[in-house]
């Protein structure tokens, strides 16, 4: 009998055991709503009794999975962003409303906190959309999410230029300071607006006085980590912080 955490994002669904969250398991959807035979095996073989997640993906997607889950006797429970965070610390949420707050983001955010304590934080997470999340102490034991950016991952930019353009090909290039050619002026482009939502987030961060330690996750974080790295001091690069913080919830409804 075993269970699993489920992070479910637009074009990918990742898992892993509730008590191995830092060895994910990834299974590109690309929204289709199809769960491959593959993950259907294993969840089988392992007996998932309990699935505990949050989804950002379609409702039809989240709903399929369900109904696989309870196909093979297993309960699945999505857990949604809420106003405050209790367990082993406190995480209390300033959006304006913290329900609508991507449940993918709240739950990298818990996992960030658990992982890194009494540190401001700057939650990265560049997948289908990248998001750059600021969390601080506030007092001891206590956290606020502060607010964050939401905008296209870098596969998106460069779906995005390709479609709205007549000329402009769907470019893997290289990211250089003075690019000579199309493909290397739109890769350029691409990973130095993504390391630009970093760098803009940090240097607001550093304006209140919290110079953050940096996390970075998600499917394209390897397009701008090693410019990250070479930046800034304080980075850690992390598979996966939205199973973290699933599993912390889950650690603290358990206890
Ligand atoms: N080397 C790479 N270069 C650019 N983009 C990449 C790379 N590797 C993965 N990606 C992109 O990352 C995205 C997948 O990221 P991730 O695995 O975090 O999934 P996701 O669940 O779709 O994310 P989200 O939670 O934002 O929906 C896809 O858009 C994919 O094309
Ligand atoms: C921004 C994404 C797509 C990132 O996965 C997701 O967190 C989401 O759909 N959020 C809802 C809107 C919000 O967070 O304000």
């Amino acid at each position: 009998m075993a269970s699993i955490l489920i992070d479910l994002g637009n074009s990918a669904l990742k898992w892993s055991l509730l008590d191995d969250p830092e060895n994910p398991f990834t299974y590109v959807h690309e929204s289709s709503g199809i769960l491959d035979e593959k993950i259907k095996d294993k969840w089988q073989e392992l007996g998932v009794k309990n699935a505990y997640g949050c989804t950002v993906a379609s409702d039809w997607i989240a709903h399929s999975t369900k109904n696989f889950l309870s196909s093979i006797g297993a309960q699945c429970t999505w857990f949604t962003a809420k106003k405050e965070f209790t367990g082993d610390f406190i995480l209390k949420s300033n959006y304006d409303h913290p329900e609508l707050l991507g449940a993918d983001r709240w739950f990298a955010a818990i996992g960030s906190v658990a992982l890194h304590k009494d540190e401001p934080l700057l939650v990265c997470h560049l997948g289908t959309a990248s998001t750059i999340d600021s969390v601080i102490p506030t007092g001891i034991g206590e956290y606020v999410f502060l607010g964050g950016r939401i905008a296209p991952g870098p596969a998106m930019m460069r779906e995005g230029l390709a479609r709205g353009t007549s000329h402009l090909p769907r470019a893997f290039g290289r990211r250089t300071d003075f690019p000579t050619n199309t493909i290397d002026a739109i890769t350029t482009g691409i990973v130095d607006s993504q390391l630009g939502l970093i760098e803009r987030a940090v240097r607001e961060m550093e304006g209140i006085g919290a110079t953050p330690k940096i996390l970075l996750a998600g499917g394209a974080s390897k397009v701008v980590a090693p410019y990250i790295q070479q930046e800034f001091d304080n980075v850690d690069i992390r598979h996966n912080l939205v199973l973290h913080g699933l599993a912390t919830m889950v650690r603290e409804q358990n206890h």
